[in-house]
Formats: structure tokens, sequence, C-alpha cells
């Protein structure tokens, strides 16, 4: 496998960030929400993104999901440079590879949990039956099968999470990109969505990155980001002391 792009990549990795910066204008202002960041992502490993808000979270992980282009710096996700991609094959490897959960759910309204949990089957080219049925068992999992036929406007705010979360599993994405992924839930089915997280998402081939503000799951970390000001400020296994 070719290197040469990225330094210092280890070909075994998720994900190999390196020098990422993100500029956003405001106005007449450039404001840099991250500076270089460097940081490796293990393969088996459930990963944790904790920082202040505004600290640069989001677009991080935006970054590292193929939805935010770098202003500067190269990510590389299993083995391929995906800001090298074109357009088309930055989608299509989206959707072979990455399953992301967001802070707004984006259900198609018009169509009911079980098949907006099918979404990236169908996109891929699955019958829409057989596709709902395996959405359905994603569904069960998360333990909201008898919502199965529901429109989202039907749905409780921590229901359609679920269904979000289900549509990012449903294809067994590779990489796992989730923001704040039990902010609406309570603590039993916050444990529920974690545990399948890591059911689904960590394997030796794949890697979960999470941003969370939930301190009642930070123990469930294989290794734990503390993102401030647009830096990485801490990198272990345990949240920083005085936390
Ligand atoms: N599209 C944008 N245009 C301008 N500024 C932006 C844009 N997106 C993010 N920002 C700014 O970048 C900074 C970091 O935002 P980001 O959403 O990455 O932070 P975060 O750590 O995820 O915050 P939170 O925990 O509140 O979600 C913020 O100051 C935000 O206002």
């Amino acid at each position: 496998m070719d290197t040469s792009a990225i330094g210092g990549c280890a070909p075994e990795a998720a994900i190999c960030a390196r020098g990422v910066t993100r500029d956003f204008t405001s106005g007449q202002q450039v404001i840099t929400v991250l500076h270089g960041i460097d940081v490796d992502i293990q393969p088996g490993e459930l990963t944790f993104v904790v920082g202040e808000s505004g600290s640069g979270k989001t677009t991080l992980i935006s970054i590292m999901c193929g939805i935010l282009w770098p202003t500067k710096g190269d990510i590389r996700v299993f083995g391929t440079d995906i800001y090298d991609l074109s357009d088309t094959d930055l989608v299509n490897f989206r959707l072979e590879n990455i399953g992301f959960i967001f802070q707004q759910y984006n259900l198609i309204p018009s169509i009911d949990a079980a098949s907006n949990a099918a979404v990236p089957l169908i996109a891929k080219g699955m019958d829409r039956i057989e596709a709902r049925e395996k959405a359905k068992l994603m569904l069960e999992k998360l333990n909201i099968l008898d919502q199965a036929d529901k429109l989202p406007s039907q749905l409780s705010g921590g229901q359609q999470q679920r269904v979000a979360i289900a549509r990012a599993l449903v294809h067994e994405p590779r990489l796992v990109v989730c923001d704040e992924p039990t902010a609406a839930l309570d603590a039993n089915s916050g444990r529920r969505v974690m545990d399948l997280l890591r059911e689904v998402a960590v394997a030796e081939d794949r890697a979960c990155i999470i941003v969370t503000h939930d301190n009642r799951v930070f123990d469930l970390a294989d290794r734990i980001l503390v993102l401030e000001d647009g830096k990485i400020t801490h990198d272990g296994t345990d949240m920083p002391d005085g936390h």
C-alpha cells in the first residue's frame, strides 16, 4: 500500500489525520477552528472525543467521515486518502464504509422508521423488502421494533435518535462516527446504544468515534481525546485528572 501521501501513517490505521486545519469565514473574519490535528485512530477501538462546546469536535469528526473538507491537511480512512477521491467516489466510499449519526437526525419525514433505517441498504441496491427486514432487526436491537411503521413525526426525540442510530449501523460500516449518540436518551437506553455501538462498530477491522459530553458513558471508552480550542490536549485511556 502506498503510504507516501501522508507521513508516518500506519497502513493498518482506521483513520490517519495529518496537519488537519479548518478555517471558517464569518463576514470579513477567518476563524481557525482546527489547528493542525495529527491523530491516528486504531481499528478495534471505541474512541471518544470530548471537549468544551465550540472546541471543534463536530468539525473534526465531520472531516474524518468525509463530509467536510479540511482547509489544509490529509485524512486517510482505511488506507484511502478520501479527499483525493472524486465527488462520486467519495459518496460511494462513504456509502460502503462509513456510518454517521449527527445531532440532527435528518430522517426522511415521509417514510416510516423501518424505511428510514433501511436507506443505506437501498442506496447500495438491496431490494426494498429485504432492506426493511434487515433494518427491522436493527430496530429490534435498539428496542424500538414496535415503532417500525411510524413516521418520524410520530416518534419522540429519543426514538428518532435510535432510528438514526439504526440507519448508521444497518449496513455494518467499517467506521462509525457519532455526535452525542446518547444525548436524547435516558441512562438505560444510553447504555444499550453504547453496547450496540461497541458490538457492531468495534471489531478488529472496524472503528468507532464518538463525540460525547455524557460522563455516564466515559468508562466505556478505549481511548479519550480531549479537544481544546481546536487542538488535542489529552490522549489517553481515561479522562485527564480533575474531570
Ligand atoms: N459552518 C460554519 N461557519 C462558521 N463557523 C462555524 C461553522 N461550523 C462551526 N463553526 C464554528 O466552529 C467552532 C467549532 O464548532 P464545532 O461545532 O466543531 O464545535 P463543537 O466542539 O462540536 O461544539 P458543541 O459541543 O457545541 O457541538 C464554533 O466556534 C463554531 O461556531
